[in-house]
């Protein structure tokens, strides 16, 4: 039985060789997660689906994804795999543990009507940009930036949650979170990069601002705003904002994915805005031909394992923590899942 002030009861009755579970850090839609000692007792963040996961096709497939591309990819700005079982009952992910948890906490301690100082949010939001850099240098889509999605350790900042991710020479499902959904999603339209930029140029705009560009109380709502209005200039919220980020960021948050920015100019520009002189970043690893992983078996960090996905779908499902349920049975968007 393990214990924890915030979950004082672990509700898993399963366990994974070769992890001690300390206590439950958290509780997603797809899993649960432990803080947990590996045989050579270092600190994970343990993944184990939910049964209900491994029971649905789809859940089960998602998770399986999150697995083999998170082993997958190398990158100082990606939460690291430590390990990782796709399918079946022993399915797992061993992930870093991030003591100091995900940004939304970081943004939820602020007092009211305070920002993150401003030099700590445009490292968070280069950082983020890089992981991007390197996912879109590979072909792949995250298609979930989101504040809820990038763990922050002494200030530097690394994005997780490979559930949705694919590459777009392979296809898979469209998906978003609604604050941060590109308008070619709303439309059911397939996801690219430049959504991804998008999504980042929403969390530029409420990192810098200290608001969210886009607001709404329904699905509805918020698509309306994402596809018709404009955000207030950043400057107006923040004065202090340098000029070529608040542009950027506004360009970001273009209608047309085509007049968006790529990531790695948003990262070139925050670098330069830190006052550091951006360098090229430089891959030596991609993923090689996919191959089909057994259900079941461990994969090590250093198979490269593909995804094997579904084609592009329409319409687009909003990303699993924002269409969560509450008791009534109606999707709630500001519920949070912990
Ligand atoms: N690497 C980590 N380090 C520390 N805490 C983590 C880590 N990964 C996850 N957590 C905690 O566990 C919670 C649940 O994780 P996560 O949201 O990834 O679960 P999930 O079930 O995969 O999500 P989803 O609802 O998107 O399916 C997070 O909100 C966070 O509090």
């Amino acid at each position: 039985m393990v214990y924890s002030a915030r979950y004082p009861v672990m509700t898993s009755e399963r366990t994974i060789p070769g992890y001690k579970l300390l206590r439950l850090l958290g509780r997603g839609n797809t899993s649960l997660v432990y803080l947990a000692a590996a045989e050579d007792g270092r600190h994970v963040a343990l993944k184990i689906p939910h049964e209900q996961t491994l029971k649905e096709k789809e859940a089960a497939e998602r998770f399986g994804n999150e697995v083999r591309l998170t082993l997958q990819f190398r990158h100082p700005h990606i939460v690291h795999a430590h390990a990782g079982t796709p399918f079946g009952a022993q399915a797992f992910l061993a992930l870093r543990y991030y003591p100091q948890g995900d940004l939304t906490e970081h943004l939820e301690d602020l007092p009211p009507g305070r920002r993150l100082p401003e030099r700590q949010a445009l490292r968070i939001l280069a950082d983020v940009a890089s992981a991007l850099t390197y996912l879109h240098h590979l072909g792949a889509v995250h298609q979930d930036v989101k504040p809820q999605n990038v763990y922050v350790h002494e200030g530097r900042a690394a994005l997780g949650d490979m559930g949705s991710t694919f590459f777009t020479s392979q296809g898979g499902k469209v998906s978003g979170s609604p604050f941060y959904m590109a308008p070619e999603i709303y439309h059911g339209e397939s996801s690219s990069g430049a959504s991804d930029v998008y999504s980042l140029g929403i969390m530029m705009y409420e990192l810098l601002s200290g608001a969210r560009p886009f607001h709404g109380s329904s699905y509805e709502e918020l698509m309306v705003a994402h596809l018709t209005r404009f955000p207030r200039s950043m400057a107006h919220l923040n004065s202090h904002v340098d000029r070529r980020i608040s542009r950027l960021a506004e360009l970001a948050l273009a209608k047309r994915p085509a007049e968006r920015p790529s990531a790695d100019e948003l990262r070139r520009a925050l670098l330069e805005a830190l006052g550091e002189p951006p360098q090229d970043e430089i891959y030596d690893d991609s993923p090689s031909t996919p191959e089909v992983v057994t259900a079941g078996r461990t994969v090590g960090r250093h198979k490269p394992v593909p995804m094997v996905v579904p084609a592009p779908t329409s319409p687009p499902a909003p990303a699993e923590d924002d269409k969560e349920s509450d008791r009534s049975g109606r999707w709630s968007l500001f519920k949070r899942r912990k």
